[in-house]
C-alpha cells in the first residue's frame, strides 16, 4: 500500500506517494497529460526558476462561487483534507493550485462563466522541480476503501507519463494563423478613463485600475502546451502560470508578486507605474530614469506600497520597504518595483494574506472598495481570473501568489487579452491606452497576433 493513509469524518482518504526522478522538462511533462487529462491540467514556475509545478488530472477540486468568505472556504476545505492524509515526512507536500476571480461580485456573462469565483485542484500526478531536483507524486483522493488497485494502476500510468517526457521531443505547434482582431469596447474603455480621471480629479477616489480586451480569432485551435512553452520564450523574467479548465486555458508570464510565505518570511512587491523598453540602450536608459522622476507614475506606484504597508504593519514585524522603487526591466515595459518583506507575526495563513491584499491599487484602485466598484461598472466586462491571484499552497500552508496579468484566456481558436493600467489625477485617454498596448504585448508576440495595431 502506499505509504501515507488518512481518514476523517466523511471517510475520505488522501494517499500520496513520491518519488524523486531525473530532471525532465517541464513542458515535456505537462505535453504528456495532452490525451488523458487535457482540461485538467495546470503548470507554475516562479521568476526566480527555481520552483516548478504541473499537475496532470484532478485527485480533487475545491471550489465555491461565494463573493464573501470564499478565501476562508478554500482555506479551510484544504486544512480539512490534508487532515485526510498522514504524510510521513515526504521530500515533497501534496500542492493545492488555483486561483480566484477578481470580483465575485461581477456577474456579465462573458468567456469566463464557467470559472467559479474560486477554483482549485489537486492534481492527480503532481511535479515539482526544486532547485535541482525533480519529484512526482500520485495523489488519490477517494472514499473507498480498498484502493491497493487503483492505486497500482495508477503508478503505471505515472511511470508512462515519466518516460513519455523523458524521452519523446517536445512538440511545439506553429503558431495559428491569426484571422481577426477585435479591439473589445475600445470606444466604452475611452471613455470609461475620461470619466473616472475626472472623478479622481473631483477627489472621489485615489487611484482606480481600468482596463480592456481584445479578442483575437485563428485559424486553428493551440496546443496548452504550445502556448505555455512560447510565453517562456518570450518572458523569460516572469512568472509563468497555466491553469485549464475544460476546454479553456487561462495562461500568462506575470511580472508581480502578489504574496510568497516560506519559512515565516512573507514577500510581496509594490509594482506599478510604467513606461515602454527604449529600441537602443541610451533611449531605454533614458525612459527608465524618467519613470523614477515622474510624477504620475509615483503616484500610481505610492498608493500600492501604501496599503502593501498597511497589511504588513498588521500581520507581520521587521518589515523592509525601500524607501524609493528601483526599476524592473522587462522584455516590452519597465516598471516602478518596491520590493516588500517581513516575518510573519501570529498564525495568519496565506490565504488570510491573498484575501488582505486583493486587489492592490496595482490592479483595483484606492480606496479598494470604491474603486473596484467603480471598475465593475465603467468597464462593463467581466475581468474573470485577469489581475487576481493565481498560485500555490501546499499541506504546510507556505506557497505563493502572483497576480494574473499579462494573461489571455484561450478557448479553441479563440484568445481573449486583458490588460489596464492605474489612473490618477494626470492620467489621459491617450497615454493609458498606449501603456495597455505595451502591456498587451506579451502575450500577442506568445500567440502570434498582431503586433502593428
Ligand atoms: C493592470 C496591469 O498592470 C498593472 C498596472 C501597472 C501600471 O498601471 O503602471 C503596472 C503594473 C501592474 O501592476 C496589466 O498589465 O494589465
Ligand atoms: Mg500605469
Amino acid at each position: 500500500m502506499p505509504n501515507t493513509t488518512g481518514q476523517n469524518k466523511t471517510t475520505l482518504r488522501f494517499y500520496t506517494e513520491t518519488i524523486e526522478v531525473s530532471r525532465m522538462s517541464a513542458h515535456a511533462f505537462f505535453e504528456a497529460g495532452e490525451d488523458c487529462y487535457k482540461g485538467k491540467r495546470f503548470f507554475w514556475q516562479n521568476k526566480e526558476k527555481t520552483f516548478t509545478l504541473v499537475g496532470l488530472g484532478h485527485a480533487y477540486v475545491l471550489a465555491n462561487d461565494l463573493e464573501k468568505n470564499r478565501y476562508q472556504d478554500i482555506a479551510q476545505k484544504w486544512e480539512e483534507l490534508c487532515a485526510c492524509s498522514l504524510i510521513e515526512k515526504a521530500d515533497v507536500s501534496p500542492i493545492l493550485f488555483g486561483g480566484f476571480s477578481f470580483d465575485p461580485a461581477n456577474k456579465i456573462s462573458s468567456e469566463w462563466n464557467s470559472f467559479p469565483s474560486s477554483f482549485f485542484a489537486v492534481a492527480t500526478f503532481q511535479l515539482v522541480i526544486r532547485d535541482d531536483q525533480a519529484f512526482v507524486s500520485i495523489h488519490l483522493i477517494t472514499e473507498e476503501q480498498d484502493s491497493a488497485a487503483a492505486f497500482e494502476n495508477l503508478r503505471i500510468e505515472r511511470d508512462t507519463l515519466i518516460h513519455t517526457a523523458q524521452v519523446k521531443e517536445l512538440k511545439v505547434h506553429e503558431k495559428p494563423q491569426l484571422l481577426q482582431r477585435e479591439d473589445r469596447l475600445k470606444d466604452e474603455y475611452l471613455s470609461a478613463v475620461e470619466a473616472v480621471t475626472n472623478r479622481i480629479r473631483n477627489k472621489e477616489v485615489n487611484k482606480v485600475v481600468i482596463g480592456r480586451s481584445l479578442k483575437l480569432t485563428f485559424e486553428n485551435s493551440f496546443s496548452s502546451s504550445t502556448a505555455i512553452y512560447n510565453a517562456s520564450m518570450e518572458q523569460p523574467e516572469s512568472y509563468l502560470f497555466g491553469l485549464e479548465k475544460e476546454d479553456k486555458i487561462f495562461f500568462g508570464a506575470t511580472p508581480e508578486r502578489l504574496v510568497k510565505l516560506e519559512k515565516g518570511k512573507v514577500e510581496s512587491a509594490g509594482l506599478a507605474g510604467s513606461v515602454r523598453r527604449g529600441t537602443n540602450l541610451e533611449e531605454d536608459k533614458k525612459l527608465g530614469d524618467a519613470l523614477l522622476a515622474d510624477n504620475k507614475n509615483l503616484m500610481e506606484h505610492q498608493y500600492v506600497v501604501n496599503m502593501i504597508r498597511k497589511v504588513f504593519d498588521q500581520y507581520c514585524e521587521q518589515v523592509k520597504i525601500p524607501s524609493r522603487p528601483k526599476l524592473m526591466k522587462i522584455r516590452d515595459i519597465q516598471h516602478l518595483f518596491t520590493p516588500i518583506e517581513g516575518k510573519i507575526k501570529g498564525s495568519s495563513s496565506l490565504f488570510e494574506f491573498v484575501e488582505a491584499m486583493h486587489p492592490t491599487p496595482a490592479l483595483g484602485g484606492e480606496p479598494r472598495q470604491e474603486a473596484i466598484e467603480i471598475i465593475r461598472e465603467s468597464e462593463q466586462m467581466n475581468r474573470g481570473y485577469y489581475a487576481a491571484p493565481i498560485g500555490w499552497v501546499n499541506a504546510e500552508g507556505e506557497g505563493e501568489f502572483a497576480v494574473g496579468i499579462r494573461s489571455a484566456l484561450i478557448e479553441n481558436q479563440y484568445a481573449y487579452l486583458y490588460a489596464g493600467g492605474g489612473l490618477v489625477s494626470e492620467s489621459t485617454s491617450l497615454e493609458e491606452f498606449e501603456e495597455t498596448r505595451v502591456k498587451f504585448r506579451p502575450m500577442l508576440r506568445t500567440l502570434g497576433g498582431n503586433m502593428n495595431d
